[in-house]
């Protein structure tokens, strides 16, 4: 393969192989299916067909030659590698013509991952709740991860000792990178007692991208509120491992965002959501 090649024009100006009409932009990636093979590119140029009807293609760098299995088989200036990530072997990355950027355009906001930590009781389901209607409202897609929700699901298999909480954490982070990277401002609610597996999530996104919105409410306010019943239970010895009782809740140092207890002008939920809203707002999530 020279880096340049031919492909039939369909009807008019569009090439269905290429879903490009000829008169639009140059696309900065894109990938081409010929013969079972696949061909990722950076750099492409299309010339107008001559009397032949057939499009000119000037594949330039970054040419990357693949069978159908994903294995390298052709040369190219700069050759993808295979990678192992964790216990997945010979896996490489594949990249998509429709970029972050291009999601934001269209949805007029920047995804993030709104990270709100703090006891059970502590107002965390309540907040998330709460901005995610007042966001919803100025027009802004929202999607809440809740704790206690996603137990009922992808982490039904994981229970509260510390090595499951970290991995139910891990897999929040996870998921609220695609969401952010779908462009949709992700709301995580979670206890997320430890301080390590917080801050290694963060470490999974852009630079200001996760936001971490700690619920400053004292152990005996949440306690006293106890809306399941389940610090009673723990008082009681029938729940082992509760956070806060006779589980660890490590105080984040450096979040985004406190919400205190009993503060003035932002005690109520709404409140609370809208203090986080205005960050947003001040920290350009708000639009493209
Ligand atoms: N041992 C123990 N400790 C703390 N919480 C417990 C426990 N057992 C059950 N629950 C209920 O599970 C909810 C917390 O789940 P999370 O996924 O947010 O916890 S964690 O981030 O993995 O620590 C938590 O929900 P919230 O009250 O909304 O925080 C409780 O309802
Ligand atoms: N800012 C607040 N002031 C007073 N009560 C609140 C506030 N936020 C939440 N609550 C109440 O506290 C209880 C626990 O709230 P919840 O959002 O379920 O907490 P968490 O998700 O942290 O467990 C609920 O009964 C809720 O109505």
């Amino acid at each position: 393969m020279s880096g340049t090649g031919t492909a039939s024009a369909g009807a008019g100006n569009f090439c269905p192989l290429l879903r490009l009409k000829t008169t639009s932009r140059i696309p900065k990636l894109g990938f081409l299916k010929l013969n079972h093979s696949l061909i990722t590119f950076r750099s492409l140029q299309i010339k107008a067909s001559d009397s032949s009807n057939h499009l000119r293609l000037n594949v330039a760098h970054d040419v990357t030659l693949s069978n159908a299995n994903g294995h390298a088989t052709g040369s190219g200036t700069n050759l993808k590698q295979l990678s192992t990530i964790g216990n997945s072997t010979n896996i490489q990355w594949h990249n998509c013509s429709v970029l972050k950027d291009d999601r934001h355009r269209l949805l007029d906001q920047k995804g993030c991952v709104i990270w709100i930590t703090g006891l059970s009781g502590s107002g965390k389901s309540t907040v998330a709740c709460a901005l995610s209607r007042i966001l919803h409202q100025w027009g802004k897609l929202t999607y809440v991860l809740d704790g206690d929700n996603l137990r009922h699901g992808l982490n039904k298999d994981l229970g509260f000792k510390a090595q499951d909480r970290a991995e139910n954490i891990r897999r929040f982070g996870e998921v609220g990178k695609l969401f952010a990277d779908a462009g949709v401002i992700c709301i995580a609610s979670l206890i997320s007692p430890y301080r390590r597996d917080r801050d290694a999530c963060r470490a999974m996104l852009a630079n200001g991208d996760f936001i971490e919105v700690f619920m400053d409410v004292p152990l005996h306010v949440c306690e006293a509120r106890d809306p399941k019943g389940l610090y009673k239970l723990a008082r009681a010895g029938k729940i082992k491992g509760f956070t806060g009782i006779d589980d660890p809740y490590e105080t984040p140092i450096h979040s985004e965002i406190v919400l205190k207890h009993g503060e003035p002008c932002a005690s109520s939920p709404v409140e609370m959501a809208e203090k986080i809203a205005v960050y947003l707002e001040n920290n350009g999530y708000l639009h493209a």
